[in-house]
């Protein structure tokens, strides 16, 4: 893939959070979600690929635009599958609490996971730990594996866990472990990059969250030399059905990393909304002036780069509040 598309792809991730972030703190998850995803609708109408949507908002019957199966870009670029989140954190937004991002993966045709929009169990840590750990190990092998990659006691040992009843039982173990349990509201992509990033202090991410951020995560994890495994949770006969629609045969297989994306060229792109342990969220200034701040990536040469910034609205109308 052209590496000019990282950059086009934080164009797109930029204008939806934007958008979205007009709705921060007003109480309205939908309209948020709607303005991130009509916002990156029209900027990937610009960029220069033939993109296929693999992970979007749901089927066609389902969604207006973003759909699984839709055309993005004008036709004369690379030919890429493209995983979108446009706004990853809707409740957070519509709360103005912490950590909503707005997010991409790309890699070459094919190579993404076709996740349908389901429940995963996943597990993922960095880079000292890559290759040592197994989804199916107790948590207490994982902690004792992941402290000894990355020379840490367990109680300096930090497992971060999505907030849900689910997990109850996890964040027990983790507990009677000695290790530290850091619990977060929603938005599992960042808390999953996390753990690849040494800075942050988190050593584990573990739990089940939505299939889509998983195989998003799973992009954003590879460009950071971590490691990721999952599991998709089908509930019933027709999710079975529909992992084997998307070309599982067993819908229950463990995934490893190159399972969630195959290949070695992925781009991984995403704008904070609202603030946020990875990424500042969206600055209105004053005067018409946005800030914003980005991360992107690249599988191939494990590049990352921090983007910051300064959006004249007035000379963008479009993403202006609508009145
Ligand atoms: O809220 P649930 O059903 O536990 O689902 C977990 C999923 O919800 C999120 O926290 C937020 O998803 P939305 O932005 O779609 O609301 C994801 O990061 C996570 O994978």
């Amino acid at each position: 893939m052209d590496r000019e598309l990282a950059l086009e792809l934080v164009r797109v991730t930029e204008a939806a959070a934007i958008k979205s972030a007009h709705w921060m703190g007003r109480g309205k998850k939908n309209e948020a979600d709607d303005a991130a995803t009509t916002a990156m609708r029209n900027v990937f109408d610009t960029v220069s690929m033939n993109g296929t949507v693999v992970i979007g908002e749901g089927e066609l019957d389902e969604a207006p635009m973003l759909y699984i199966g839709e055309n993005l870009g004008t036709g004369d670029g690379p030919n890429v599958d493209i995983a979108v989140d446009p706004l990853e954190g809707t409740n957070i937004v519509a709360k103005g609490h912490n950590n909503a991002m707005t997010v991409i993966a790309a890699a070459e045709r094919g190579a993404l996971l076709h996740a349908p929009d389901m429940y995963m169990q996943k597990l993922v840590v960095g880079e000292k730990a890559a290759g040592r750990v197994h989804l199916d190990d107790p948590i207490e092998k994982t902690i004792e594996i992941v402290a000894e990659a990355n020379n840490k006691r367990i109680h300096d040992l930090t497992v971060i866990i999505q907030e849900r009843p689910r997990h109850d039982e996890i964040v027990k173990r983790v507990q009677n472990m000695g290790a530290r349990v850091k619990l977060f509201g929603d938005g599992d992509v960042g808390a999953s990059i996390a753990t690849c990033l040494p800075q942050t202090g988190i050593d584990i991410f573990i739990g089940i969250g939505g299939a889509p951020e998983g195989v998003i995560s799973a992009a954003a994890v590879k460009s950071l030399g971590g490691d990721m495994q999952a599991r998709l949770l089908p509930q019933n006969d027709e999710e079975r059905s529909r992992c084997m629609e998307m070309g599982l045969d067993d819908p229950e297989q463990l995934l490893t990393m190159n399972d969630l994306v195959k290949s070695d060229d992925a781009i991984f792109a995403a704008t904070g909304v609202t603030e946020g342990e990875l990424l500042n969220g969206v600055r209105f200034l004053g005067g018409d002036t946005a800030e914003t701040h980005s991360i992107v990536m690249r599988s191939k040469t494990r590049t990352v780069r921090f983007i910051q910034a300064n959006h004249h609205l007035d000379l963008k109308p479009d993403l202006r509040e609508e009145s």
